[in-house]
């Protein structure tokens, strides 16, 4: 299969339970519940992305015609240390186009293999890290992982409806965007009264990192 990857950098993860982990980020073009085109965003399933992930013109990106291709250039990515190597599949939604020959091809470069995904499309076996993050009243399929990791405050989206599912950390991320200081206001103090929920801060875009 051909993958279509926007963009693949090294970096640190910068938010949730990984947080300041060094990690390869391969960044997939599309995604099911936006086009990415500005212009639909207001009716889009997903309306408050922070993220541009049409086509394959970033850096790193282009599309790989198998997966051996795409995980030689993550490994090259990451340099020559075998040791703690971590890449972070995203997008746009990494569901689309993460199989298990990749995962295969990936771990055989010697990578522990995280995702982020919105949760409305199954993941494969294998991943060692799932990282689910619920859109609005999207209907929510994958409702078991390590960390779920909430946009807040999304009012068809709200934390209650999702504290029972089964994951190992629960975090709200306060919504980037206009509304982003009221937003982090919110979610620190819900997670004072509801003690379940940690904050997720998006640290890289306040150190500056990619
Ligand atoms: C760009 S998404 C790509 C992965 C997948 N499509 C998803 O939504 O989880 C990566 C992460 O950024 C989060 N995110 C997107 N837009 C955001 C915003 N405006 N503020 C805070 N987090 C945001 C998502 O919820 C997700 O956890
Ligand atoms: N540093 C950094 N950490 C991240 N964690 C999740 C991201 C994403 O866009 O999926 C992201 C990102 O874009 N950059
Ligand atoms: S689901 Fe993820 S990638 Fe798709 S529009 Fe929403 S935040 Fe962006
Ligand atoms: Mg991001």
């Amino acid at each position: 299969m051909t993958y279509a990857v926007k963009e693949i950098f090294k970096t640190l993860q910068g938010e949730g339970a990984q947080a300041g982990r060094a990690a390869v980020f391969c960044r997939f073009a599309g995604c099911n519940l936006w086009s990415g085109r500005e212009a639909d965003r207001a009716s889009a399933a997903c309306t408050f992305c922070d993220t541009d992930f049409v086509g394959t013109n970033g850096i790193g990106g282009g599309k790989f015609n198998t997966a051996a291709e795409l995980a030689m250039t993550l490994g090259k990515t990451w340099g020559p240390d075998q040791a703690s190597r971590y890449v972070v599949f995203t997008g746009g939604e990494p569901l689309l186009q993460l199989d298990t020959a990749l995962i295969e091809a990936v771990h055989a470069e010697g990578f522990e293999i995280a995702i982020e995904t919105n949760g409305t499309l199954a993941a494969p076996a294998g991943i060692d890290w799932i990282c689910v993050s619920p859109k609005g009243n999207n209907t929510l399929v994958q409702t078991r992982g390590d960390e779920l990791k909430l946009v807040f405050r999304q009012s068809d989206a709200l934390p209650e409806q999702f504290e029972a599912l089964d994951f190992s950390h629960f975090f709200l991320q306060p919504m980037d965007g206009p509304d982003r200081l009221a937003a982090t206001e919110r979610a620190v103090q819900y997670c004072m009264d509801h003690p379940k929920w940690r904050l997720s801060v998006q640290t890289h875009k306040y150190i500056g990192i990619p």
